[in-house]
């Protein structure tokens, strides 16, 4: 990586202090303890990749339907947010699963929105955030999360290799995000059941849905591959599916409209 200061690096650096500043106010023995209480609880873990593979299995596209306030690259995106009220609307339109925005400072997120939207439906749940740290792993357990995002372009290859770990040992599933082919290489040795095509350059904010045909090739078959950023149309979805790509993660479409389950019902029909 060059030294230019793109967005991605500037949200890892403020990534790096947010983390520095919690510990000392919750440690991971804390977390730890939260995660051991809530075990045979409504916390436990729901089974995100099962949930995609059901929906591809049952000859349907399997939507990650996200709920994002607002975004560096696009602004407010949805006024007034309501996440138990997203998530509802996702669950009747036919999600699979549901993200949540985590991070604060550049996505107006939280993690009471993730644990709303989760109370609020029956979905498995994925905390996006940027995880940089093994705490905020068990944060995001300890938050209910059914599955984590790790960026490929965020991450030494040990650090994805330990994530991953922890994450799968405190029973989650992780969606692994790549952008291009040196980061696909990188990834696929961890053997994740779902491997994320950004078509977001997080350098740039570049959107291409090519960036998904281009790496596709690259990814063996008992993977899923979840097509994510600049899904808008009825025409990108079908262009998508006839690439035989069945898993999206869609937020800003839905995001925009007035109901967000009936937009995906609109898209994905
Ligand atoms: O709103 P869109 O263009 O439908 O994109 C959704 C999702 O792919 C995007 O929010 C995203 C993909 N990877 C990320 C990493 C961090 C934050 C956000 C993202």
């Amino acid at each position: 990586m060059s030294d230019t200061p793109t967005i991605l690096k500037k949200i890892l650096a403020r990534k790096a202090e947010e983390v520095a500043e919690r510990q000392p106010k919750v440690s991971i023995a804390d977390l730890q303890q939260r995660i051991a209480d809530q075990k045979g609880s409504a916390f436990d873990p729901r089974g995100f990749a099962d949930s995609m593979a059901k929906s591809i299995a049952a000859g349907r596209s399997a939507v990650i339907a996200e709920a994002k306030k607002h975004s560096p690259s696009k602004g407010l995106l949805r006024d007034p947010f309501i996440p138990a009220d997203i998530a509802q609307s996702y669950e009747r339109g036919g999600a699979s699963c549901l993200s949540v925005l985590t991070d604060k400072d550049y996505f107006h997120g939280s993690e009471d929105y993730l644990m709303q939207a989760r109370a609020a439906c029956g979905l498995p749940v994925i905390r996006k955030d940027f995880i940089v740290d093994p705490y905020q792993v068990y944060e995001a357990r300890a938050i209910g999360a059914d599955c984590i995002l790790l960026i490929a372009a965020a991450l030494s290859d040990q650090q994805m290799a330990d994530l991953n770990s922890l994450a799968n040992e405190l029973g989650m599933d992780v969606l692994i995000e790549v952008h291009g082919a040196d980061e696909l290489a990188r990834t696929l040795p961890l053997n994740t059941r779902l491997v994320g095509i950004n078509n977001r350059n997080l350098h740039t904010f570049e959107v291409s849905l090519n960036n998904t045909y281009d790496l596709l090739a690259s990814i063996p078959d008992d993977r899923i591959v979840v097509t994510e950023s600049g899904i808008h149309s009825i025409e990108d979805v079908h262009a998508m599916r006839e690439h035989n790509v069945h898993a999206f993660l869609v937020g800003e479409a839905f995001m925009r409209a007035e109901n967000p389950g009936q937009k995906l019902k609109e898209l994905f029909a």
